[in-house]
């Protein structure tokens, strides 16, 4: 055993880590450690104050709960305590078993004695709330905080559609506090933080990203502005209660847990329908099994199951100890962040071009599987984690989703540059096929450009150019083009037209008749038309629509091809992206003899003249219209203008060479005569219609 002395030192030292801790999670939403080590730290302090009982403070970690009010909130004093669960410390279905010999032995119940019921419940991973209603309504809702005060977020709550902000039914209680979990759904967690990524990549530079949806709950519901708060999706699920009017003034007549939780829904909570009774140990542990193969399938992070006494008279009976109910425990699994290290730092490309960094790390157990690879979503994000060579990092692994690298550890970071990796940098060529890696503008993901060679975009780009609306090949879909890549039949598209008889009737599952179907389908398919072969390309930013203006413009695929930029964007409804798709596809060598071997297969179509193009004297100019026009409806002179070559914007900007205003006209006035913008009623429109500028 330790020696008072080394264990009083290492008491400290816990202590003081397990604060800085708590406060980056419960205060600020910030961890930088993953749970399962806070847990680690935890414990041990747990054990060691066991071991010297006199080393044990009124206000070490392991007495207190959460953490204290942030900065700009209204405190809030709990009527009833909000109190923490204890966590059995066993995974297997001993924590069950442990616990529910303990439960017998405080309440002195002989081996003979028959089970004691409980309610199973599963633990999500949220921010506890306590909701006070009076008289049915909505009155205050509050964090847990340290558990004897929280903080005041009625206005961050009261935007929650899952909360009811009046009890459903007849009768209602003076005064009754519903508590329960606020959290995020995975998918909407997913959503959000790629809406942030935009925002960054957009430049906004005061967004981030959260590390997983525990936090951006949390940090939702803890926000100063209502408004943000908002606009972040949050569920609910009711389990518990605080302050409550007795049956002698109204309130309701539970005598189970099990009782409340209905009572709950029908107030209008949200329950979690895998809510069960269950009689004893054994029916404990199936729970715990059940739940957690649910687990990566249900729709929102847990991180165990809890267990309750089911009797609201047993429970008071056991009352509670320090910051924990006796009746209750929280029986987890496998932690779904853990730490470990990164071996290298790779890009893959996906299917559609997309090149994505991936961490490549010491294999590790996380969320109940064995992790070697985790996303670093893109460039942006690789770069703002700083995640390099040799460094520990925390992985995350929740749900099927990929997992994916939340942060370095802070103290991995700290080392000096020369024991870490170099600073990522996206390669400028693509890793599959060496074609150039773009990004675009305002995009977050760099792309293969070589989208017709390509080996990553192979099968997308067979099945785009296959599909209905591009050359139509009947019957070609997303198995057989499976197959035919999976076998080496088909490289690129022209080795299509190259498939005979005998190799695709030998294939697995075909019939000769769908052989000679496909065979036939391939020869219908050459007889195509200009934009169906452009669309085919899968030209990034080249929709139907814009094949069709390009085609209707340019009249040959050669001019197409060989089109400046500032060419292309004469065409109707392309602009300097689309532009730039185009040039840049055609600039890759491989894309283009692609296309010459397609024709050499016999691929054509009608070519045609370029389209005689009506005068434009308003190209390069942009447009707003506002207030109502004294003749004209809005959307025709959009038309008239846009006929002339001119953009019509919808809101004014420096880019803006003119305001055409009606009467009425609001915000955008203001807005253009701040910014010296010209404005001009419709009658001065008509003569630049009519007579240009
Ligand atoms: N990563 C870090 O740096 C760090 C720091 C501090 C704490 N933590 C983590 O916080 C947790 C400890 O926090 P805690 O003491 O609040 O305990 P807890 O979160 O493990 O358990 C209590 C909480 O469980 C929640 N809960 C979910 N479902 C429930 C249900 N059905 N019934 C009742 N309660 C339910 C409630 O919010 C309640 O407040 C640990 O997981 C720890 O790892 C992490
Ligand atoms: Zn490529």
């Amino acid at each position: 055993m330790d020696s008072l002395e080394n264990a009083s030192r290492e008491v400290a030292a816990l202590s003081a880590q397990l604060r800085h801790h708590a406060h980056l999670y419960y205060v600020l939403d910030q961890p930088t450690l993953p749970d399962a080590e806070y847990d680690k730290l935890f414990q041990r302090l747990q054990a060691l104050e066991a071991a010297y009982p006199e080393l044990r403070t009124a206000d070490s970690p392991t007495q207190r709960v959460g953490g204290a009010v942030r900065e700009g909130f209204v405190k809030v004093r709990h009527r009833v305590p909000m109190l923490s669960i204890r966590t059995e410390t066993d995974i297997t279905e001993e924590g069950a078993r442990a616990f529910d010999a303990r439960i017998r032995r405080e309440l002195g119940l002989s081996a003979d004695a028959p089970p004691i019921d409980y309610v199973c419940e599963l633990k999500f991973d949220g921010l506890a709330i306590n909701l006070r209603y009076e008289h049915g309504v909505l009155v205050q809702a509050a964090t847990r905080g340290d558990g004897e005060v929280g903080e005041d977020v009625t206005q961050n709550v009261r935007t929650q559609r899952q909360i009811p902000l009046r009890l459903h039914g007849e009768t209602l209680p003076p005064v009754v506090e519903v508590r329960g979990e606020v959290y995020m759904r995975r998918d909407q967690f997913d959503a959000l933080n790629e809406r942030q990524r935009e925002k960054i990549a957009a430049g906004q530079k005061n967004e981030k990203v959260f590390v997983n949806p525990r936090n951006a709950a949390a940090g939702a519901v803890r926000q100063l502005d209502p408004a943000i708060a908002a606009s972040r999706p949050l569920s609910f699920f009711a389990y518990g209660l605080g302050e409550v009017s007795p049956p002698e003034q109204g309130g309701p007549d539970c005598a189970t847990q099990f009782d409340w939780l209905q009572q709950f829904l029908a107030w209008g909570f949200p329950v979690a329908a895998q809510t069960q009774r269950a009689s004893g140990a054994d029916a404990l542990v199936a729970f715990h099994l059940a739940m957690g193969a649910q687990r990566d399938a249900l729709p929102y992070d847990i991180d165990g199951v809890v267990y309750k006494v089911d009797s609201v008279a047993l429970q008071r009976q056991l009352g509670f100890v320090s910051r924990e109910p006796r009746w209750a425990v929280a029986h987890k699994y496998p932690a779904q962040e853990q730490l470990t290290q990164v071996l290298a730092i790779e890009v893959q490309v996906g299917r559609t071009g997309k090149l994505t960094p991936v961490a490549k790390l010491a294999p590790v157990f996380v969320g109940g599987v064995t992790v070697t690879n985790a996303t670093l979503h893109n460039e942006d994000e690789a770069r703002r984690k700083d995640v390099r060579v040799g460094d520990t990092v925390i992985v995350r692994r929740a749900g099927d989703v990929i997992p994916e690298v939340v942060g370095v550890v802070p103290e991995s970071a700290a080392r000096p540059p020369e024991a870490r990796g170099p600073v990522f940098t996206m390669p400028t060529h693509c890793p599959v096929c060496g074609s150039d890696a773009v990004r675009e503008e305002g995009e977050a993901n760099h792309r293969c450009t070589g989208g017709l060679f390509c080996a990553a975009q192979r099968k997308e780009a067979i099945l785009h150019f296959a599909a209905r609306r591009a050359v139509d090949i009947d019957g070609l879909g997303d198995k057989l083009v499976e197959q035919l890549v999976d076998a080496q039949l088909i490289r690129t598209l022209p080795d299509l037209y190259k498939l005979g008889f005998t190799t695709l009737a030998g294939l697995e599952r075909m019939a000769d008749k769908s052989a000679a179907n496909l065979i036939e389908a391939l020869e219908k398919s050459k007889e195509t038309t200009l934009p169906r072969f452009l669309f085919g390309l899968g030209i990034r930013n080249v929709g139907e629509s814009t094949a069709k203006d390009l085609a209707r413009h340019f009249g040959t695929l050669d001019a197409i091809m060989d089109a400046s930029e500032e060419q292309l964007i004469e065409v109707n409804d392309v602009g300097p992206i689309v532009a730039k798709s185009l040039r840049t596809f055609f600039d890759q060598p491989h894309n283009r003899e692609v296309v010459e071997q397609l024709r050499a297969c016999g691929l054509r179509w009608e070519e045609g003249e370029p389209a005689v193009r009506a005068p434009r004297p308003l190209a390069g100019k942009t447009f707003v219209i506002t207030g109502t026009l004294p003749t004209m409806g809005r959307d025709d002179a959009k038309e008239q203008l846009e006929a002339a070559g001119a953009k019509v914007a919808g809101s004014v900007s420096k880019k803006t060479d003119f305001l055409v205003a009606g009467a009425d006209a609001g915000s955008k006035l203001d807005k253009a005569q701040a910014l010296g913008v010209a404005v001009i009623d419709e009658a001065r429109m008509r003569e630049i219609l009519e007579n240009g500028l």
